[in-house]
């Protein structure tokens, strides 16, 4: 036990000094300030990979033998990865911003102190059917599996950033609906299996298009569950530790029928503490403009892909885009600005504070 606990000692006081040290004698060397931005992020990077190295390290040592302390150090490690990964992103964005690639008008600042813009658009319903159909036709030439694989790959990614795997200790439910917000949430699970999540699928009302049965077949052959009902409020609780809610996105109109009513109400009464959700694009059961309307469940993490609905215009939790497939021109034809993804990052935080004094 204590040969692990000496392992983990990368997150001590000590080490982050010895850090920071090493970082300004190393300055000096390095002639320009985007060449030291570049040394920063990798140096960063580094750092993540080792702690999350030993987080899983940690958590095969905690399977094994469930002492608190391994779980402690693993809870210390999370935090610590979180705080490296915002500094990640700012170092980065300081990147693009030396690279003269970040051009905002009127700024604003998210939870992690990035600056935004105010002209970050929120698509109203028909905008948001509107862009599918111009991006899907002869112009843009995209599939719908082509975006869809984006979209859920974004989704996953997202959720690893909020909700990593180390911190759950049960597995995850993804719940689809009957289109492409299902499908998304199909892609997503797959993926997620890939990051290190045990995900079951509920989705009860498939459709027989060739996708959905070929993302359905992947993601058995990935080792997801799928089960025939939702679990009882007490069964969720005791099995799974996030909630995917890829049921309705922006196709969602009217009163909602069964069998997602009942899903969807079940869900409306989870304790949020216990069992975040994270929503797919739009919040199940939201209207798409006028948000929640009908006083259901509110997502500990919102997702919202290619560009945010009017919807989540004063959503506060962690919100983040994804979908990562808009081209200039189409963003240019449109007339919508959407925050720039860091490197080759799938999704981007938008969560927005937009009162923060970014120099507190
Ligand atoms: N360009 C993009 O950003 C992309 C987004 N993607 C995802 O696709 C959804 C929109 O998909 P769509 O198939 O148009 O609709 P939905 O999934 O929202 O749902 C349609 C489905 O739901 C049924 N339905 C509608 N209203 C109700 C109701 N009140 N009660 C019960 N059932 C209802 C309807 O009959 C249909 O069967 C978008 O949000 C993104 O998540 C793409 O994956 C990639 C491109
Ligand atoms: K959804």
């Amino acid at each position: 036990m204590n040969d692990m606990k000496d392992s983990n000692d990368i997150n001590s006081d000590e080490d982050e000094q010895e850090y920071q040290r090493r970082i300004d004698s190393i300055k000096p060397h390095y002639s320009t300030e985007e060449e030291l931005l570049q040394f920063n992020i990798e140096d960063v990077t580094k750092f993540i990979a080792n702690l999350e190295k030993s987080n899983v390290e940690l958590a095969s040592a905690y399977i094994e033998d469930p002492d608190p302390v391994y779980y402690e150090a693993m809870t210390e490690n999370v935090a610590i990865i979180e705080k490296k990964k915002n500094q990640l992103i700012e170092l980065q964005n300081l990147l693009l911003e030396k690279q003269g690639l970040f051009i905002y008008n009127i700024v604003t600042y998210n939870r992690n102190k990035q600056k935004m813009s105010k002209k970050l658009l929120y698509l109203g319903q028909n905008e948001a059917i509107k862009m599918d159909v111009l991006l899907m036709g002869k112009e843009y030439g995209f599939s719908v599996d082509q975006l869809m694989e984006l979209a859920g790959l974004s989704v996953a990614s997202s959720i690893y950033k909020v909700y990593n795997p180390s911190t759950l200790s049960k597995k995850v439910l993804t719940i689809c609906g009957p289109g492409n917000n299902g499908g998304d949430g199909l892609v997503a699970a797959r993926h997620l299996v890939h990051f290190g999540y045990k995900v079951d699928i509920l989705y009860p009302k498939r459709t027989d298009k060739d996708l959905y049965k070929n993302l359905t077949l992947q993601c058995e052959h990935v080792g997801c569950e799928l089960i025939g009902s939702l679990p009882t409020l007490e069964e969720i609780i005791n099995t799974y530790s996030l909630v995917v809610d890829s049921i309705f996105g922006y196709s969602f109109k009217g009163d909602i029928r069964a069998p997602f009513d009942s899903i969807i109400n079940t869900l409306s009464m989870l304790p949020s503490d216990l069992v975040p959700i994270a929503s797919v694009d739009i919040p199940s059961g939201w209207d798409v403009e006028q948000g929640n309307i009908r006083n259901t469940f509110t997502p500990g993490l919102l997702i919202s892909l290619a560009t945010p609905k009017k919807c989540a215009e004063n959503y506060k939790g962690f919100h983040y885009l994804g979908g990562r497939f808009l081209p200039k021109s189409f963003l240019e034809e449109m007339n919508i600005e959407i925050p720039k993804y860091p490197g080759s990052e799938q999704c981007v935080d938008i969560s927005f504070q937009e009162h923060e004094d970014p120099t507190l």
